[in-house]
């Protein structure tokens, strides 16, 4: 058994905290929504070039899901959770329950714009005030160094990173890249949801980002570049929400490859399962 400590409560993680910075030991954390898997680990991997002591919270944050999304049925598996943490050298899990974290009255949300404009938004419009309101939240608890986030979530990255920096949160916020299996899908926990059929269909999300991205690369206008791969990805019987190539850093549409350094992105459903990826166009 590779079990770790599970705190509950904010003050107990705050006293846990005090004790390492008074041995002179950094903190990073790793927030995540549980149900675990090597793309998580690869966070905790990446934390420990930072920090003596990792952190990993594991709370299935309500207020960034909308009524009508899975909620209910987000995968919870606390324990095998906290057992593939502490294999991977954390010293805490935090998994406060949803009263520790929105106390009656609750009424404080962060309000956001830049990267937090389209894409996910357009789909999702009060998801990523939710996920900001709950990092700020973990960053202010756990008081960490550095903080680690996926860029399989590109845009949560990139709304995270402006948020610390235009509110002066005292955390560096590191990107790692994404985990994939073998067939180049991006590791979710979502990825359970999908049956075998969808299972064998779902690939093609990221095969259709790298022939985008190759064919940028090699001189091809972004918007046809662009177009066909959102014809790739329907015709694998994908509902797509949307495929676009923004700035990479602000996420700001652009018009052409002289716009910048550009990241595709794309979100599609497969049956009920909802899937995100994204990819560097190279220069
Ligand atoms: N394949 C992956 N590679 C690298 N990081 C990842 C990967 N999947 C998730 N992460 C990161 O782990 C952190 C926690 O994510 P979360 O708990 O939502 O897992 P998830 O697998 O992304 O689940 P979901 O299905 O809800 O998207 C986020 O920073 C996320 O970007
Ligand atoms: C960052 C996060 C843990 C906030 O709930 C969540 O959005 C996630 O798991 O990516
Ligand atoms: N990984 C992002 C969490 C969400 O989709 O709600």
């Amino acid at each position: 058994m590779a079990d770790i400590e599970t705190i509950h409560t904010v003050a107990e993680l705050r006293a846990r905290v005090r004790i390492w910075r008074a041995a002179g030991q950094r903190v990073a954390l790793v927030p995540t929504m549980g149900a675990l898997h090597a793309g998580h680990v690869a966070l905790m991997q990446a934390a420990h070039q930072h920090a003596e002591r990792i952190v990993v919270s594991i709370f299935v944050n309500p207020t960034q899901f909308a009524p009508t999304e899975d909620l209910a049925r987000y995968p919870r598996t606390l324990d095998a959770d906290r057992e593939k943490a502490g294999l991977a050298g954390v010293d805490v899990a935090f998994a406060p329950d949803v009263a520790e974290m929105y106390p009656q009255g609750f009424a404080t949300t962060v309000s956001l714009d830049g990267p937090a404009l389209g894409l996910e938004t357009d789909f999702r419009p009060t998801h990523f005030a939710g996920v900001a309101t709950v990092v700020a939240k973990l960053f202010s608890q756990v008081a960490p160094d550095v903080a680690l986030f996926g860029e399989k979530d590109y845009q949560q990255l990139a709304v995270v990173t402006r948020m610390a920096r235009d509110l002066d949160l005292p955390v560096k916020v590191i990107g790692v890249p994404t985990v994939r299996e073998p067939d180049g899908l991006a590791l979710s926990s979502r990825n359970v949801y999908l049956s075998a059929e969808e299972r064998r269909i779902a690939p093609v999300l990221y095969r259709a980002l790298g022939v985008a991205a190759q064919a940028i690369r090699s001189g091809a206008p972004v918007a046809e570049a662009v177009e066909s791969a959102r014809d790739d990805v329907r015709s694998a019987g994908f509902a797509l929400d949307y495929l676009d190539a923004r700035h990479a850093e602000t996420l700001a549409p652009v018009a052409g490859r002289g716009d910048g350094p550009l990241r595709l992105l794309v979100a599609a459903r497969l049956g009920a399962t909802r899937l995100i990826d994204n990819i560097a166009v190279p220069d």
